[in-house]
């Protein structure tokens, strides 16, 4: 199993924010997290990917316990997470956003990047290479020179994707990526996440766009108030009581 969560519990004084809660990614699926507004998605997410430390519990990556450890060690350990508010260096064209992510794994120290050796100037040329490489696969090559306030939403949300794409993680978090997309960028981004996982990555999903969910993903775990509720295919997903309870009983479905 590519990531797995045990008993997690994360408490904020005390309101038990995620109580329990355990579930599996395996190895080149894509799997969901969704549940009513308030139910602890993000908050279980924070905790994956080390931004938060959770009360109790554990999450194996690969087999090891990756709690405590901050969050850049949790990226070089192969999982990257994109965040729900789309993060750009304004000043920086979007080749260059894209290269600053492949950075991160460049293997490049401090030093040398200072004194500019030969062997900087060669991975600099490969790092271009590479961020040219992603714009291409996202469909993104035409706004490579374009600054981030030059460009659409919808190609917003992409570069994101971009970014975590080219730190090289196995494991893709990403945060609502369908967020205010429209119809047409919504389905765009169907065909790129389907691309996405055709190169081997695994991804975890938090989003509210249930008709994405449902065309997309293989496996659904749900919370609601802190608690996994259900956890299964779309189609059992789709038809389990539980899950239907809950989002009658107040939470908000895009569906
Ligand atoms: N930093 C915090 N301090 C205190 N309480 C928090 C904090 N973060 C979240 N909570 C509370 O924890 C619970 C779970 O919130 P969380 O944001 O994880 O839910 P969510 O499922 O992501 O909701 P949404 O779909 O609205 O984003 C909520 O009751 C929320 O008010």
């Amino acid at each position: 199993m590519l990531l797995e969560v045990k008993g997690l519990t994360k408490r904020f004084g005390g309101l038990v924010a995620v109580n329990q809660v355990g579930f599996s990614v395996e190895e080149g699926k894509i799997t969901a997290l969704i549940g009513p507004n308030g139910a602890g998605k993000t908050t279980l997410f924070n905790c994956i990917s080390g931004f938060y430390q959770p009360n109790e519990g554990e999450v194996l990556l690969n087999n090891s316990n990756i709690i405590g450890q901050p969050a850049h060690k949790i990226l070089q350990k192969g999982l990257a997470r994109t965040f729900q508010l789309v993060r750009n260096f304004e000043g920086m064209t979007i080749l260059e956003n894209i290269m600053t992510a492949a950075h991160v794994h460049s293997g490049q120290n401090f030093l040398n990047s200072l004194l500019f050796l030969p062997s900087v100037k060669k991975s600099e040329k490969e790092l271009k290479e590479k961020a040219n490489d992603i714009l291409k696969f996202l469909n993104l090559a035409h706004v490579a020179d374009k600054y981030p306030n030059e460009i659409s939403y919808g190609q917003k949300r992409l570069v994101e994707i971009g970014k975590v794409l080219a730190t090289d993680a196995k494991l893709l978090l990403m945060d609502e990526p369908a967020a205010g997309l429209n119809d047409s960028e919504t389905r765009t981004l169907v065909d790129t996440m389907r691309e996405i996982q055709k190169t081997g990555k695994s991804i975890l999903i938090v989003e509210h766009n249930m008709k994405f969910i449902m065309e997309l993903v293989q496996k659904i775990v749900v919370l609601d108030f802190g608690q996994k509720i259900a956890e299964g295919t779309p189609e059992e997903i789709r038809n389990n009581e539980k899950v239907i309870k809950a989002y009658l009983g107040g939470g908000k479905v895009n569906a």
